[in-house]
């Protein structure tokens, strides 16, 4: 009788996956086409075929949850069942499953179309997200123009979707409660399949924060220096406006007028790119040569008709915000970006990239197991080949870095950069997902949906708005991925679980051994290693077919996430950081913001 029954299970899981395949196919060229080109017909289109999908599959949810997948013996089945059971907004009655996408498509709109004006000439107001206000961030040094531009930006792109935001809150905990979930911020958790999720995260915080105080301290006191005394306080959080960032996730904006050591020789290679005519498909054609150099999958011909490079100029508007498409049908893979000739951008094309030969690895596994091991998994591919091409030994090797010394004042150098991008971001990666747990939870209320988020950026980033906010911001929506209902707990997990992925990779490559200062973690360049590559192959083929500790096993023989790959890595820059603070006397840590935003 079970036999049979778990036959005939296997049978309906060939078929309905074989289903789902189309479906989800159908709803990623209408979730494309209205991305790459915001018009009303095409958000139409978007919402109608979204709800015919979410009809189709209440029916065939339906269908499944009458097998007794509970106890059937296949392991690998009832995981299949397990997941499918999972409806997820579908279950939605239609008229609210609406009101949800309506709402965040909404938000995507108005922070895809969102303006300020040029702070010189105030008739010049088209400056969008990209390129424009970014560029700003990365340039300016004038307190007062980035401080406009700051403003402009929160009102523009986070104070217009406020409303939008609260019924998208409504809707989708809704959803969550129908699909057996307390709220969202627990449904989002269960994608790790880990118990003690949430207290994993705390500790791995726990451990990075010493070295992260470290470096706000050191880069407070550049700031201050070069802002001076009222405007950067000596013991307070920095301002949120002088980090070289707009939402100060990452500092490598400030980096030329802090570095460590100032005469040595810069190692921004944006320069180089410019001088040597480097163009998008450069950058692409670049992260794909690296990616075949470790014997992985060069990009399909279809990847290359229908991606979208750059900014189109016949005047659309269109989600600029970076992005990686798999069309579920094991051939249709894009890449959608607006790219500038930058090294943040260099580094956003491995990162996508890095998804896209995740889509390629797995893309024979059944259509419920195309996802990464979890979410963070799937951030850490492309991030892992960028720690390779980032060194300047790989720089030197492709051209971009002429022969420069490799003394420890340089290497201080080149970590205090890396450090700038990957231990900065951690505590707003950390605290952009904390905050909306507390409002999926009800603990952070629509009355004070911006003092919590402020709350949360000081006590966690150190940092302060540039002037006092209130309920009639909604600072938090300034955020793509808040406007655009993306989980970002993925990018805190994978900014560990990638020196993880890297130090094991780098031992496979002969390119490092631990306490061997002549092969430093840092310094470890996997190109070409096919070794390195075999085994990195054997994690990505997996997807989501088991448990995520099973693939980080596969990889690096550990089972768990932990901070030790970071800490090693960043281990010369701490100590170096650690005795210039004290040399300075400066205040580790920081005071309570004067600034009003409650
Ligand atoms: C490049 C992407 C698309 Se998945 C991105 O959103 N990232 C990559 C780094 C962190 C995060 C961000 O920009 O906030
Ligand atoms: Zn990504």
């Amino acid at each position: 009788e079970r036999a049979a029954e778990e036959a005939s299970g296997r049978e309906y899981m060939r078929s309905l996956d074989e289903v789902m395949g189309k479906a989800k196919n159908r709803l990623s060229l209408a979730s494309w086409a209205y991305d790459s080109n915001i018009t009303q017909y095409n958000e139409d289109k978007f919402l109608q075929v979204s709800l015919e999908i979410a009809e189709e599959e209440k029916e065939y949810w339906k269908e499944t949850m009458t097998y007794a997948w509970h106890e059937f013996y296949d392991d690998d089945l009832k995981r299949m069942f397990k997941k499918y059971s999972v409806l997820g907004t579908s279950a939605l009655p239609e008229d609210l499953n609406q009101r949800l996408i309506q709402s965040i498509s909404n938000m995507k709109s108005t922070y895809a179309k969102a303006t300020i004006c040029d702070f010189k000439d105030q008739s010049k107001c088209d400056l969008t997200i990209e390129p424009g206000v970014t560029d700003i961030f990365s340039s300016s040094e004038n307190a007062e123009e980035l401080k406009h531009a700051w403003l402009e930006w929160h009102k523009a792109a986070g104070a217009a979707s406020k409303s939008n935001f609260t019924e998208y809150v409504n809707m989708y905990n809704e959803a969550a409660k129908l699909n057996g979930f307390d709220n969202v911020a627990q449904w989002w958790l269960s994608e790790y399949e880990t118990d003690d999720i949430e207290e994993q995260l705390a500790n791995l915080w726990t451990q990075v924060k010493p070295l992260y105080q470290q470096i706000h301290a050191y880069v407070r006191r550049h700031l201050r220096l070069k802002y001076g005394e009222d405007v950067v306080s000596a013991k307070g959080p920095i301002p949120a406006h002088l980090l070289g960032n707009i939402w100060a996730q990452t500092w490598g904006g400030v980096e030329k007028f802090t570095k460590p050591f100032p005469d040595k020789p810069d190692v921004d290679v944006t320069h180089a790119f410019v001088k040597q005519n480097y163009t998008p498909l450069k950058f692409f054609e670049m992260s794909e040569d690296f990616f075949k150099s470790l014997n992985l999958s060069g990009m399909p011909e279809l990847f290359w008709e229908r991606s979208i490079i750059e900014k189109p100029k016949d005047g659309r508007n269109l989600v600029c915000h970076a992005s990686a498409w798999d069309f579920f049908d094991g051939q249709d893979f894009r890449i959608k970006q607006c790219t500038s000739i930058t090294k943040a951008f260099f580094t956003t094309t491995h990162h996508e990239m890095g998804h896209i030969q995740y889509y390629l690895q797995y893309k024979d596994q059944p259509i419920i197991y195309r996802a990464g091991a979890n979410p963070g998994f799937h951030e850490a591919v492309g991030d892992v080949i960028s720690l390779s091409v980032s060194t300047p030994k790989h720089l030197k090797l492709v051209g971009l870095l002429e022969d420069g010394p490799d003394d420890n004042e340089s290497n201080i150098n080149q970590l205090y950069k890396m450090g700038l991008d990957k231990i900065v971001f951690l505590p707003f990666a950390y605290l952009l997902d904390l905050y909306r747990y507390g409002v999926f939870r009800g603990t952070t209320s629509p009355e004070e949906y911006n003092c919590h988020f402020w709350q949360l950026r000081e006590s966690i980033q150190g940092i302060e708005p540039p002037a006092p906010r209130s309920e009639n911001d909604f600072d938090p929506a300034a955020k793509y991925h808040v406007s655009a209902d993306v989980e970002y707990m993925r990018y805190y997990i994978s900014y560990i679980i990638q020196f993880q992925f890297h130090r094991s990779l780098c031992q496979l490559a002969g390119q490092y051994s631990p306490g061997d200062s002549s092969k430093l973690l840092s310094n470890c360049d996997i190109y070409k290693s096919t070794a390195a590559g075999n085994a990195l192959k054997d994690m990505l083929k997996l997807g989501s077919s088991r448990p995520w500790p099973d693939a980080m096993e596969a990889l690096t023989g550990q089972r768990n996430m932990d901070a030790s790959g970071v800490m090693e890595y960043f281990q010369p820059l701490h100590d170096w950081l650690k005795a210039e603070n004290e040399r300075t006397g400066e205040h580790i840590g920081w005071e309570p913001s004067t600034v009003q935003y409650c």
